[in-house]
């Protein structure tokens, strides 16, 4: 029924209005971060057709091979969001140190860091890729923030998010009050509430981790994975089924769709690369543990809560392991038993 739809805009100023503090600088945040999502999903609807597939011939701060996609989703992003006056900052999977905002803008008292699009090894073969952001406070007081003033544990996010650029697009966030999804409706240009208070479930017979690294695993995770492939014939006396989509988006939103647990645990080869894991704790991890711990799931390294981690670098890696609550508690079991 056309009447009774709810825009994103409306429902986040429905839940800005419990909170008496609320000044519509969040939700004006907010509308801009949509409105980028929309631009690149318009951007990764059209690949080809607009001569947006391929890579950059550039890398990043990350030593990765930067997609076109990656440089044009960032740029909407910054262009976006820079000039209306809710941020003090930016940063940025593909910016090595922090965006301020540009003279001439006022500032405001949010910093934005993002991942522009996540998935983009996914971009050329046409497969879910999204974008994943976090709000944080600037601290008061401070007109030009720093790297160090994004350094907040993930407990002090107060929004998260996710767009996904699937077979519909679909964006995904809390605000520390549940978890709701909203799916773009390309003919009004509005995203609309269709997931409303999403949950996962404590338990899940599905696993998703990249197992051409296994000979790399720490033994608390290959004996997870070995008693999961096991299946019936082993201790869990029961079947698990395998996902591996390589988008982190498109993992978290099936999980948070129907259960299961994700891994990107650490492992030997990134240790002898230096790295504390793949995936990154500022625009990954911790928005994405927010999501899922806000719908009833758990997200951890294996050995500590993610967003209880104290980050020490805008780009720092840590491992990833969340989803339904008993599988998680169980993978951290194994790492306390050594
Ligand atoms: O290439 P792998 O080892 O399968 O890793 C896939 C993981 O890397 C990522 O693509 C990293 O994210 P970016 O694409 O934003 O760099 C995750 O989305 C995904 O979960
Ligand atoms: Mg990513
Ligand atoms: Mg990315």
């Amino acid at each position: 029924m056309l009447q009774n739809l709810t825009t994103i805009t409306q429902f986040i100023i429905e839940e800005q209005r419990k909170s008496h503090a609320a000044t519509g600088d969040f939700t004006g945040l907010l509308n801009d971060i949509v409105t980028a999502c929309k631009v690149i999903s318009n951007g990764v609807d059209k690949g080809e057709l607009i001569g947006v597939l391929g890579s950059a011939e550039s890398e990043n701060v990350q030593g990765e091979t930067q997609k076109k996609m990656d440089i044009i989703s960032n740029d909407v992003m910054l262009k976006s969001n820079e000039w209306a006056g809710h941020l003090a900052a930016m940063g940025s999977e593909e910016m090595d140190d922090i965006y301020p905002i540009p003279e001439g803008y006022p500032r405001g008292k949010y910093l934005l860091v993002f991942d522009p699009l996540d998935g983009s090894s996914n971009m050329d073969v046409n497969v879910s890729v999204g974008t994943i952001f976090s709000i944080l406070r600037a601290p008061e007081g401070v007109d030009k923030p720093t790297a160090a003033d994004f350094l907040q544990p993930g407990t002090t996010q107060v929004c998260a998010g996710y767009a996904l650029y699937g077979p519909s697009t679909m964006m995904v966030l809390t605000t520390g009050q549940g978890v709701n999804g909203f799916t773009l409706d390309k003919d009004i240009g509005e995203f609309i509430l269709t997931h409303r208070n999403m949950t996962i479930p404590a338990d899940t017979g599905e696993f998703a981790i990249n197992m051409s690294n296994y000979r790399h695993w720490e033994p608390p995770v290959r004996r997870y994975i070995d008693e999961c492939v096991q299946g019936k014939t082993g201790p869990r006396g029961r079947d698990f089924n395998m996902r591996w989509v390589a988008s982190m988006v498109a993992e978290v939103h099936r999980i948070l769709t129907r259960g299961g647990i994700f891994m990107y645990p650490i492992d030997e080869k990134l240790k002898s690369k230096g790295q504390g894991g793949k995936l990154r704790l500022m625009y990954e991890a911790n928005p994405m543990s927010f999501i899922v711990e806000q719908a009833g799931g758990m997200s951890s390294t294996g050995r500590e809560r993610i967003l209880d981690l104290q980050p020490n670098d805008l780009h720092q890696r840590v491992p990833v392991i969340l989803g339904s609550k008993n599988e998680v508690e169980r993978v951290v079991g194994y790492h306390s038993e050594g």
